[in-house]
């Protein structure tokens, strides 16, 4: 048994709809499909789940979002009306919608997250209905009775374990089984969404709960790259990864695969497949456990920007002991959450996302910082960026540092900040976000051209 997941792009219209379902009954083994809302139809376009949050945002102020409540409508009423379906489906998904609005204006705090997920409850409505339209028996699965069970963490919602064997349960079912991906229920039944991006975790722990033989992850990319695709023309296609390499890659800016959606796959040790829903004939990328010893130990260069540099500096540092600790919970206690900290003799510097740390809680840290730790200096330098090699092995060869640290000098692009050797197969370099594109497509020209 497969379990195949189809991203925003691959349900964004009725023609992407159509072709999905031709994947779908093209192979038998096809039987547990995991949708996510409809996506962007060309480049401008809005993704449903933007669409939800904004109205979901105005209404929770009380103000009245007209537009955005009838642009969504408009993109689930095209979908249905082209597809031939029934207004009956029509009207469910316009009923889930108003009910949440309503769950909204009554303060109920799983509202919000009640109306983000419409979006992907929609298109499991729609597939499920076209599928039955076509003759293929197909029924819809709300996360709820496939026994998806999550803790109680709105728009960052973790599996329970148990969820697992509830899923298991679902290979009696013999016709097709479509389920709505991006949120699950806590014990209490209250509806949480996964973070952005999240319906790559559905697939993900409906593959490892089914011990599916394949987890297929249809998107719109022939496979992973191993850079992104809009800061290298036409780069190098990645065959297969390690589940480790992609994490990593994921975590570090390769927004094709949600970094999270990994630990249950690897976990049962089930394959994962990228695949292009517009070109299902190209092989794709696999992602599995182990792999020989590869000729290229860089197998992706990963980047993103919209982070800060914490930096603090004390003479004798080195000396204090807790020092490190005790700057680590200033910052948990006022909910700021840090990537990575690279500390030296007497400097300790803390990356994290910008927006962890808007103006106003900046000044706090920065207050708490000065007076409990007595430091020398701490600055917040903003606007930079990341940049990932992931590799297994690639931290035992000798000479990656030096020829990426020469791809930065003829890119004219200095390092801020360099950490190797906390992950065994990454090495992170940290930049100024101007340099950016032309440090990784330097990058590139090394390692893969
Ligand atoms: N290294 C990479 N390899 C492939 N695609 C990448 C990479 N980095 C970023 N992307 C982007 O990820 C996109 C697919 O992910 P996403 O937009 O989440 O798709 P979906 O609509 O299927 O969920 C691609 O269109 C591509 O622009
Ligand atoms: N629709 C959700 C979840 C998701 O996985 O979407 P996509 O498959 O379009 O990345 C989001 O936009 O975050």
């Amino acid at each position: 048994m497969k379990v195949v997941k189809f991203g925003g792009s691959s349900v964004a219209s009725a023609g992407q709809i159509d072709k999905i379902t031709k994947i779908i009954v093209s192979d038998a083994s096809r039987r547990v499909i995991v949708v996510s809302a409809p996506g962007k139809r060309f480049s401008e376009d809005v993704k449903v789940t933007d669409l939800l949050i904004q109205l979901g945002e105005s209404v929770r102020i009380g103000v009245d979002n007209e537009k955005a409540y009838q642009q969504i409508l408009d993109r689930f009423e095209g979908i249905i009306r082209d597809l031939g379906l029934d207004q009956k489906v029509l009207e469910q998904v316009v009923k889930k919608i108003n009910d949440s609005i309503f769950r909204i204006k009554q303060q109920d705090p799983s509202g919000l997250d009640a109306l983000k997920s419409c979006g992907e409850d929609g298109s499991a409505l729609i597939v499920s209905a076209y599928l039955n339209h076509e003759g293929y028996a197909t029924s819809y699965v709300n996360p709820k009775e496939a026994g998806i069970l999550v803790q109680d963490q709105p728009g960052g919602a973790l599996v329970l374990d148990e969820s697992f064997d509830h899923l298991y349960q679902l290979r009696k079912r013999e016709e097709i089984l479509v389920i709505p991906g991006f949120f699950g229920f806590t014990k209490e039944e209250k509806l949480v969404t996964f973070s952005r991006g999240g319906s790559d975790i559905t697939g993900s722990i409906v593959a490892a709960g089914l011990k599916a033989e394949l987890y297929e992850n249809f998107t719109d990319v022939d496979s992973v790259y191993c850079v992104n695709p809009m800061l290298v023309d036409n780069p190098r296609q990645l065959t297969s990864l390690t589940y480790r390499e992609m994490r990593e890659l994921s975590y570090a800016g390769f927004s094709v695969f949600h970094d999270e959606a990994l630990i249950p796959a690897f976990k049962q040790k089930i394959p994962v497949c990228i695949k292009n829903t517009n070109n299902p004939s190209a092989p794709g990328t696999m992602i599995v456990a182990d792999l020989p010893e590869r000729e290229h130990h860089v197998v992706g260069i990963a980047s993103d920007n919209g982070f800060l540099n914490l930096y603090v500096s004390k003479y004798l540092m080195n000396r204090e002991i807790g020092f490190g600790r005790r700057l680590l919970q200033i910052l948990e206690d006022e909910e700021v959450s840090f990537e990575h900290a690279p500390s030296g003799i007497d400097d300790m510097s803390v990356i994290i996302r910008e927006h962890q740390l808007p103006k106003q809680k900046e000044e706090i840290v920065i207050q708490r910082i000065k007076d409990e730790l007595q430091v020398d200096m701490v600055l917040i330098e903003r606007e930079m960026a990341m940049i990932m090699l992931v590799g297994e092995g690639m931290n035992q060869t000798v000479g990656i540092a030096s020829s990426a640290t020469s791809a930065f000098h003829k890119a004219g692009v200095n390092i801020e900040m360099i950490n190797q050797g906390s992950s065994e197969v990454s090495m992170m370099f940290g930049v100024k976000t101007e340099g950016l594109a032309a440090a990784v497509q330097s990058l590139y020209r090394t390692f893969f051209d």
